[in-house]
């Protein structure tokens, strides 16, 4: 990550190494007012690796991603980032050091342009370079790059939210929902960009409805009850036997 982040090591924090997960929530306790949600909650993303963060409505998914994005306090445990402890760094500052939030809900700024979205969400100082790789990725983007974010559909919406975790370059990409109230064939589109970050080597924190299509891109997996883990392994281990009955249940493929 940024030197930033590298500094909120030198104030105390462990050193950062190249064998640290790129994320890692640490016995996380989260609450909304007196209501705990999350209840010692810890998980790793390895570097460059998909980590599927999967369970029922109301598990505390969307909690769990605002906490390590730094969108919320956590009551107790600890957010590092390639082992630097980032438990009290502002949402800006881990984005800075490389974390991109895709959060629920298409996060566009309605008024600006599909162009202005871009330009917002870059991190290469070349505005034409920019447009390139976003077109590159969703061509539709590129095609509709003077029209208001807030006129574009459903699905494009999502794209140009999701066009972020690429043209910001991060190294550490958390996706809640992408696949959200879109049409089967943009849930295809969805997640070929996931393949394509996947393949690009971004650690990835994905929460998505499409249960078994998550775990086909995952490495690792959590099933989150009741803001607790359930669940701490394999992608590929809660697709054997009756693994994903017993965990998931055959209602969530
Ligand atoms: N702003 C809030 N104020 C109070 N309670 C909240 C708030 N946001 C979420 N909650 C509660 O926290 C719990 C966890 O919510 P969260 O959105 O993290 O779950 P989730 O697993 O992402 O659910 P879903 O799959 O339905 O999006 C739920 O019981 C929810 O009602």
């Amino acid at each position: 990550m940024t030197d930033q982040l590298t500094r909120a090591g030198a104030n105390g924090a462990a050193a950062p190494t190249s064998e640290a997960p790129a994320l890692e929530l640490r016995n996380v306790n989260a609450s909304y007012g007196t209501t705990t949600v999350l209840r010692d909650v810890s998980l790793s993303v390895a570097p460059g690796s998909v980590t599927a963060l999967i369970g029922p409505n109301g598990a505390g998914k969307t909690t769990s991603l605002r906490v390590a994005s730094g969108l919320m306090r956590p009551t107790g445990g600890q957010v590092l980032v390639d082992g630097v402890d980032v438990t009290r760094s502002s949402a800006a500052r881990r984005a800075k050091g490389g974390m991109c939030h895709v959060p629920e809900g298409r996060g566009v700024y309605r008024n600006l342009t599909v162009r202005e979205n871009l330009l917002m969400q870059a991190t290469s100082s070349s505005p034409k370079e920019t447009i390139e790789i976003a077109a590159s990725v969703f061509p539709r983007l590129g095609e509709r790059l003077t029209q208001k974010a807030g006129t574009l559909s459903g699905g494009e919406q999502q794209m140009l939210a999701l066009s972020a975790a690429y043209v910001a370059n991060p190294k550490l990409v958390l996706v809640d929902e992408p696949s959200l109230g879109l049409a089967p064939i943009i849930v295809d589109l969805v997640f070929d960009f996931l393949k394509t970050l996947r393949e690009k080597n971004v650690a990835l924190l994905l929460v998505d409805q499409y249960a078994l299509r998550t775990l086909a891109i995952a490495d690792h997996a959590y099933v989150l009850r009741r803001g607790e883990i359930a669940y701490d392994g394999d992608a590929a281990g809660l697709l054997q036997g009756n693994m994903f009955e017993k965990y998931i249940g055959e209602g969530a493929a």
